[in-house]
């Protein structure tokens, strides 16, 4: 079997810190504190190395944080290819508020690859694309990165025949849209800042979702936190409810969703039961803590409990 390949380019140590009670512009006392290899790529390398599909996670490490991360794939046998670049590889804080279960995120900008690394980075992308069964391209490009460098990393993958999920957000995301990804995961603040414009129902989800599709892109699937997702494609559009957890730490959902998402791809699986797989991925993924991922047996065991309805469309 092919191998899924991620790409992160700008990878993160996630340092997720509990308070009890955040107060802002106060004194907040750090109760617990972990540590995780992230950057959504690599998150999605961790859930498909749980649900033990062949997968290689490529991208970009600098420094000593950039050592932790590939020692930390290591110990979960994840094979990687991370070009090392000049710097330090980012981290970034993550505040779980117990009380009110929020999670706050400060993401620092990341090291910047030099443009000789960035094309070495294509040339390796390029060559990998003859054993890869899917791409999976997320999260923020470094500063100084091309804002068409997924635009371009795509368009090489279409060349090939490879499949592509697209995980961005702003303008990278917009610049990606150009190249007509395989598929899209856009959470519903991304697609809003897509199309300019707040959604107060599922049907104008849908609708947008339908005109990212007549652009060519083949599913478009909006994560919504615990309101759920929304799964369109051509001729389907299903809605997922999530069932109730007590969520410690949402970073990485969206990430497992994706992962979910190309695990049904690669498994050929019908979208309900890819809607039902993906939401099932994230809410296990919202209940655990820190960057910590589902696993396959835990899906498996929640796969009936997520509520699934679906929505009309216009063809
Ligand atoms: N509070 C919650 N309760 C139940 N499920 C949740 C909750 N928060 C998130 N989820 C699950 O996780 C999925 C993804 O969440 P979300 O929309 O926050 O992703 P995201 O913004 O892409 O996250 P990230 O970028 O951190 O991976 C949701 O569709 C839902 O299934
Ligand atoms: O700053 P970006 O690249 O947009 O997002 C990075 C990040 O928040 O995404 C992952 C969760 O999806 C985390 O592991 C990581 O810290």
């Amino acid at each position: 079997m092919n191998t899924i390949q991620t790409v992160t380019l700008n990878p993160a140590v996630d340092k997720t810190v509990t308070v009890e009670n955040f107060s802002f512009g106060e004194l907040n006392r750090i109760k617990t504190i972990r540590t995780d290899a992230g950057g959504k790529g690599i998150n999605v390398a961790k859930v498909l190395q749980r649900f033990s599909v062949p997968v290689k996670a490529l991208g970009f490490q600098a420094g000593h944080e950039g050592k932790v991360i590939l020692e930390k794939l290591r110990e979960q046998g994840i094979s990687s290819y991370l070009i090392e670049a000049e710097g330090e590889t980012r981290t970034n804080l993550k505040v779980v508020d117990e009380r009110t279960k929020q999670t706050t995120e400060l993401n620092e900008a990341g090291f910047s690859p030099s443009e000789a690394l960035l094309e070495e980075f294509v040339e390796r992308f390029e060559s990998s694309l003859s054993e890869a069964a899917l791409v999976v391209l997320g999260g923020s490009l470094p500063p100084g990165t091309p804002v068409d460098f997924y635009r371009r990393l795509i368009k090489l993958a279409n060349r090939k025949g490879v499949r592509t999920i697209l995980d961005a957000d702003g303008e990278a995301l917009a610049r990606g849209i150009e190249a007509v990804p395989f598929a899209l995961k856009p959470n519903i603040h991304e697609l809003e800042a897509l199309f300019d414009t707040t959604f107060t129902t599922d049907e104008q989800i849908v609708s947008a979702a339908q005109q990212l599709i007549h652009k060519g892109i083949s599913y478009v699937m909006v994560s919504m936190g615990g309101e759920g997702s929304i799964l369109v494609s051509e001729r389907e559009a299903i809605r997922a409810k999530p069932f109730p957890i007590t969520p410690l730490s949402t970073v990485g959902a969206g990430d497992s969703m994706v992962a979910a998402m190309a695990y049904s791809f690669v498994h050929g699986k019908s979208l309900e039961d890819m809607a039902r797989w993906t939401s099932a991925a994230g809410t296990v993924t919202a209940s655990k803590s820190g960057t910590e991922v589902c696993t396959l047996d835990e899906v498996q065991d929640k796969l009936g409990l997520v509520n699934i309805f679906r929505l009309t469309i216009e063809v």
